[in-house]
């Protein structure tokens, strides 16, 4: 059985007397695409430095790849895009993923000759001549996935990848992503873009003031608990608004959503709506998406501490 790409028994790291990972724990599978997720601040790049030993954890057991988090061999094995990543305006696209080549220990030919097949993936083979002071922001987030790509990693850690970027970029990220998991790639996604990570991973992990309060694969804890969504023919009556709300039931616009284990919890629902006159236009039974999860574990986590 292969070992996981990453298993995090137990990391805990402090900032001087500020607890910035509070004892977390963490299984990533080998080949998917992992969403580490949490508000600002939460400890997402802490917790990616600290697999990459680019800060040192307080306390840490764990293993990536099959050996102890920090093993040395194992860390070439891995790519790293960091979040603000800022390379020198005055190299071109070339030049940044050759010196991340010379980083990675890659012999000079060798990079050179990875160079062009990387910067046609990420769309830049026109551009690789050009400095970077010229290029957009998206186009050097291009360019710093091209050279965390470099040493053909196994893991590949990708720090806010679309932040700044816009929506067509986007979009081609996602692909790529796709593209590095087809490669049998693991990918580790730290993001606050909740709807983006919700489209590209298998599993999340959900990170709130350095705690680990959701995981698991995007799946499952979407699917959690049943939801309906009945449609109407234009808005709800009015009159029928309040009294909806009253019962927990979400109304916006001609949608309303309620929780309810089976379709007959929602047949009061929809006798109350013939009732007042409405016509029904759609039933069907709904999902909560990553965004509402995140909001109810993180509304939870607030009650818990108060
Ligand atoms: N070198 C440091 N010294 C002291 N505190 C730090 C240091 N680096 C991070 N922190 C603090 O640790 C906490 C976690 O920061 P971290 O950058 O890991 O969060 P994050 O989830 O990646 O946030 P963001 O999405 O804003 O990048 C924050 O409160 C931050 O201020």
């Amino acid at each position: 059985m292969t070992s996981p790409a990453v298993e995090i028994e137990y990391l805990r790291k402090r900032y001087g007397s500020f607890e910035a990972l509070a004892g977390v724990s963490l299984h990533v599978p080998r080949g998917s695409v992992f969403g580490l997720l949490g508000p600002n601040g939460a400890g997402k790049s802490t917790l990616v430095k600290s697999l990459l030993t680019i800060v040192r954890p307080t306390e840490c057991r764990g293993s990536m790849l099959g050996e102890a988090i920090g093993h040395r061999k194992t860390l070439g094995k891995t790519g790293y895009l960091p979040e603000h990543a800022r390379f020198p305006e005055y190299l071109t696209g070339r030049e940044v993923i050759a010196y991340s080549a010379g980083l990675a220990g890659i012999p000079a030919v060798e990079g050179k000759r990875r160079i062009p097949a990387l910067l046609e993936l990420v769309g830049m083979g026109g551009w690789a001549d050009k400095k970077l002071g010229t290029y957009s922001k998206g186009m050097r987030q291009r360019i710093g996935l091209a050279q965390a790509l470099v040493n053909e990693p196994e893991i590949v850690f990708l720090d806010e990848p679309t932040d700044g970027v816009d929506p067509e970029g986007r979009i081609e990220i996602r692909k790529m992503i796709e593209g590095m998991r087809e490669e049998g790639r693991t990918v580790f996604l730290n993001s606050h873009l909740l709807q983006e990570v919700e489209q590209v991973a298998d599993q999340v992990a959900i990170l709130v003031r350095g705690r680990v309060i959701e995981s698991g694969p995007v799946e499952q804890l979407t699917k959690r608990g049943r939801r309906y969504e009945i449609r109407t023919q234009g808005p709800v009556p009015l009159e029928l608004r309040e009294k909806l709300l009253s019962h927990g039931i979400g109304v916006a616009g001609d949608c309303l959503s309620l929780d309810a284990d089976d379709a007959g919890a929602i047949q009061p629902v929809i006798d109350a709506l013939r009732a007042a006159g409405a016509t029904i236009r759609e039933i069907k039974e709904a999902r909560y998406s990553l965004e509402e999860i995140f909001l109810q574990a993180v509304q939870g986590q607030g009650k818990e501490a108060a």
